[in-house]
């Protein structure tokens, strides 16, 4: 498969040493504000960028007519501006705030705390994340994805990374240098705590599950997420 890289960092790095060990080539590698690039003969993009050009990024490859895996996060204000866009093209399209099976397994474990704690008005719950410090957005967009599993199902209506109302989950974003991606959920009662926490030990999990997610979509029309790609939930 011929892949085209939007977003050449630490992810852009460990997707292709991954790619190409599964005898994939990357055909594009774009790393810079430089929007004259084309995708030649691409299968599939890939975009582990920034937040301010993931759209531009993620149009431009839907105008070639490429399917897009977009794990960049930060730019979710504009997610159902893609949907609409990639419809109007009749394009291929897939975003996960975290692509590590870890996590989505992780997804579906939070539910079904969710579900157990539900009717238990003594515990409130909070989230924390811990990141390298390089990373521009805060709270991660796994925390948010979390959070918003959380809302779908309770009487919670948003999350903050201030001090929360009654109807608020708390998003702890800590960073520290070095750390891949921590994320931590606590259900805290007068006499007690539960929590459940994932761990990345390195960004092998998130890359991995970018190309397998980019394997997968190839030939295929719409839009999907990673449940599509590992048929859980
Ligand atoms: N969904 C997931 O599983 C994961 C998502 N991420 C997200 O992926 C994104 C990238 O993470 P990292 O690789 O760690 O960051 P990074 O900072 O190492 O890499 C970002 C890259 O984007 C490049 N870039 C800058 N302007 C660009 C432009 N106009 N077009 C294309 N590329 C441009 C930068 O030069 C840099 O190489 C972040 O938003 C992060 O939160 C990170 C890990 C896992
Ligand atoms: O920026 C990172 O590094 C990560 N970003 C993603 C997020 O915001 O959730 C996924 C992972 O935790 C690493």
């Amino acid at each position: 498969m011929k892949i085209a890289l939007l977003g050449y960092g630490r992810m852009g790095k460990s997707i292709e040493a991954i790619a190409v060990n599964r005898s994939h080539s990357i055909v594009l590698k774009v790393s810079d504000a430089d929007s004259n690039y084309d995708f030649a003969d691409a299968d599939v993009a890939i975009d582990f960028s920034i937040p301010s050009v993931a759209v531009a990024n993620i149009k431009k490859a839907l105008d070639a007519g490429v399917p897009v895996i977009s794990g960049t996060t930060g730019w979710l204000d504009h997610y159902d501006e893609i949907i609409d866009y990639c419809n109007s093209k009749e394009g291929t399209f897939l975003y996960a705030s975290n692509f590590s099976l870890g996590v989505n397994l992780f997804f579906e474990l939070n539910k079904k705390l969710i579900e157990l704690m539900s009717g238990f008005s003594e515990y409130t719950t909070e989230i924390e994340e811990i990141h390298h410090t390089q990373k521009l957005d805060a709270p991660s967009g796994t925390a948010i994805t979390l959070a918003e599993q959380i809302i779908e199902h309770t009487n919670y209506n948003n999350w903050t990374l201030d001090e929360p109302k009654p109807t608020e989950i708390q998003i702890d974003a800590k960073r520290i240098e070095g750390v891949p991606g921590t994320h931590e959920i606590t259900y805290n009662s007068e006499v007690d705590a539960i929590s459940i926490k994932h761990t990345a030990h390195s960004r092998q999990g998130f890359a991995m599950g970018a190309v397998i997610a980019a394997e997968w979509i190839k030939n295929k029309k719409g839009i999907f997420s990673m449940k599509d790609v590992l048929n859980i939930g």
